[in-house]
């Protein structure tokens, strides 16, 4: 089976997709409650693209249901945006630059995950995150001698050795990247991918790592073109919460998988509770809180109402430039392979 098919077209998804008419007749749904999600789903339209995505998405599943057996991960990473006009020249968005996500999906690939990626378009991605976005310009990786260019000696190393790594998930076909960048892109997106994954029942693994757009600007209050500056100065947005989604998830989209989240907040006084309000909450397996602030040194795992713990890199693995996800991942894979067995026992039982 060659490695992941190209796809036929390239997929933009930050450039507004203005064609599809806002149609300001659908009534404005109240504000999302917990059974508002799907009259999200009917008011909204798909992306363009969603078919094209779920089509690359089911082979790629078919191909390790059926050749590899492995474990299949959708990492989720980077932030959504909330257009504010569908023309869009506004919009708002948020910190996230995809490391969480990015530095998952390579420890997930060396811990036999196949992975698909859905991340924020032009955000980091696994591998070449090691190269972009960086205060190192590109060139500076490469030198010249007789006439030819080399890689820089200084780099060469560490560089094989993340090339080797980026190689072997390509030529075993083991990750595929989905783009998104507006949060009706990803809910979609999400959605589908989700429901496709149901053929690998347990095998399959949520790692939440998104950051998702909490409020959203309705179409019917959304202007077709850019919002001119008015005489009063003033810009005033009238917001509605995004559709708690989670929910969704786990009861309905992805009732067999294991489904981790990631709660993020600035108040170290409260992280905890709120990771627990939100297992509680949405019933999943996995919360793991952070700090905006820390969120690259320490994190806490919250597995239930009376298990958290913290994962904290010392002074000494920071100075290394230990990665986090090194220690999360491996213990999430631990999770994940309690949470196989578990079904496959209550599956022999009934
Ligand atoms: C985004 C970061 C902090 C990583 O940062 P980068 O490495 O720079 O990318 C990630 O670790 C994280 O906390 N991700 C989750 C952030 C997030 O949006 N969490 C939501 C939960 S998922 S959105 C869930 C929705 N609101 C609902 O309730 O259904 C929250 O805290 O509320």
């Amino acid at each position: 089976m060659s490695p992941q098919a190209k796809r036929s077209s390239v997929i933009h998804t930050s450039i507004p997709d203005a064609g599809s008419a806002i149609d300001r007749n659908i009534p404005d749904f109240p504000i999302a409650q917990l059974s508002d999600e799907e009259k999200y789903f009917r008011t909204y339209k798909a992306p363009p693209y969603l078919e094209e995505i779920e089509d690359e998405v089911r082979k790629f599943i078919d191909y390790h249901a059926t050749h590899t057996g492995k474990k299949v991960a959708l990492i989720t990473s980077g932030g959504t945006t909330v257009p504010l006009e569908n023309n869009t020249v506004r919009f708002i968005d948020n910190f996230s630059a995809g490391t969480r996500g990015a530095t998952s999906a390579e420890y997930f690939l060396e811990n036999g995950y196949a992975v698909i990626f859905l991340y924020r378009e032009f955000s980091l991605l696994p591998y070449s995150r090691h190269y972009s976005h960086t205060t190192n310009c590109f060139l500076d990786y490469m030198t010249e001698s007789n006439n030819k260019i080399e890689i820089n000696p200084d780099f060469a190393d560490e560089m094989l050795m993340i090339l080797r790594k980026y190689k072997k998930a390509k030529d075993s076909n083991s990750l595929l990247v989905i783009p998104f960048t507006t949060v009706n892109q990803y809910l979609y997106t999400l959605r589908s991918i989700a429901i496709l994954l149901q053929k690998v029942g347990s095998k399959a693994l949520f790692f939440l790592a998104a950051a998702v757009s909490d409020f959203f600007l309705p179409q019917s209050r959304m202007p077709q073109h850019k919002i001119q500056s008015q005489s009063t100065g003033k810009l005033i947005i009238d917001l509605e919460q995004v559709p708690k989604f989670l929910r969704r998830l786990v009861d309905n989209w992805a009732p067999s998988g294991m489904i981790v989240s990631f709660k993020l907040e600035t108040d170290s006084s409260i992280l905890i509770d709120k990771a627990k309000t939100a297992l509680d909450r949405y019933q999943h397996q996995l919360v793991i809180g952070n700090l905006l602030q820390t969120r690259k040194k320490e994190v806490v795992i919250v597995a239930s109402n009376d298990q958290s713990h913290w994962i904290k890199l010392t002074d000494e693995e920071v100075k290394e430039n230990m990665e986090i996800e090194s220690l999360i991942v491996p213990e999430v894979a631990e999770h994940h392979e309690k949470w196989i067995s578990n079904h496959i026992k209550k599956e022999q039982e009934s």
